[in-house]
């Protein structure tokens, strides 16, 4: 078992976030955490990554615990993608992904760990822009820059916390088959904080959704997307299916289209312009 994560326990202060959270993601197993905003992804990829401590549990790589590790021990087993890049903006590309090779080389990279960058670099689309400087990417390209830094440190487990979101639907689904091909053919346990239910049931072998600080289901998507579950976290009517081999879910709208929460959406506003399923302007002033 790769990465195992046994009674975790973290507050902001006296606020309990994780309550109590057990899971495991084998090697070679790409796991999808899913959840509403604020309940506590974020915050567990981060205990998990050592940004933050947690106030009790375990977290083990390999069967050792990285609770505790020090910065560059722990950049050797836990690979760590944040969710708002905190992009080294006067480098370039090379030098930015060069420092996921630190904890592995002395005073200066070889050129093994050049070529280890250099292949991250291609695996992220981002060749031509290797000589560029980070301030001149845009937020996409300067998120697979991050990627590509977290790849070039070889880590054990691979921790992206919603790493698609400023990505073009083409480097959101490469992004995902790079990660899940690199989990099965290097056998790294990587969990992803993703809001995208079908991305993570299309990708993702394993699914654990978090709600309010605790785990709600972990399985296999088929196990984890379950229609009453999704309900029950998202407040969205949605049905789920099984098409050509994949768990598909979609929000269940009523005859205006909108989903059923069993709320009222509120009417629009006067002046505030939509349109309807003919294109027409509805509810603009005329
Ligand atoms: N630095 C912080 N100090 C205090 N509370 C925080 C801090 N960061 C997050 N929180 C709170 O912790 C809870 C969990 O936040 P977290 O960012 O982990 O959620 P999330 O599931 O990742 O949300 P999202 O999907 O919106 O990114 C939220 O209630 C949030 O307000």
């Amino acid at each position: 078992m790769s990465l195992s994560v046994t009674d975790l326990t973290f507050r902001y202060g006296k606020r309990q976030i994780l309550d109590d959270v057990t899971f495991e993601v084998a090697s070679g197993a790409f796991c999808a955490l899913l959840g509403p905003n604020g309940s506590g992804k974020s915050t567990l990829v981060k205990a998990v990554a050592g940004v933050h401590r947690p106030a009790s549990g375990t977290i083990l790589v390999d069967g050792t615990d990285t609770v505790g590790l020090g910065r560059r021990a722990l950049a050797k087993v836990v690979g760590y993608v944040p969710q708002h890049g905190d992009a080294p903006f006067d480098l370039t590309v090379r030098e930015a992904v060069v420092l996921g090779r630190t904890p592995h080389f002395g005073l200066a990279p070889t050129s093994r760990d050049w070529s280890i960058v250099d292949s991250a670099i291609d695996r992220m689309g981002l060749g031509d822009l290797a000589d560029r400087n980070m301030s001149e990417l845009s937020g996409g390209q300067a998120q697979r820059a991050l990627i590509a830094r977290a790849l070039a440190q070889e880590t054990r487990v691979l921790l992206l916390d919603e790493p698609t979101s400023a990505l073009d639907l083409r480097y959101q689904i490469e992004t995902l088959q790079l990660v899940r091909r690199i989990t099965r053919e290097e056998g790294i346990s990587a969990l992803i904080a993703i809001h995208d239910l079908n991305h993570a049931a299309r990708y993702c072998d394993q699914v654990v959704v978090l709600h309010g600080g605790h785990i709600l289901t972990d399985g296999t998507p088929q196990e984890a997307l379950d229609a009453e579950v999704l309900r029950q976290v998202y407040e969205v009517d949605v049905e789920v299916h099984l098409r050509e081999g994949y768990v598909e879910v979609r929000p269940r709208t009523d005859e205006h289209g909108f989903t059923l929460t069993g709320k009222q959406l509120p009417p629009l506003s006067e002046g505030h312009v939509a349109f309807d399923a003919a294109q027409e302007p509805v509810g603009a002033r005329r």
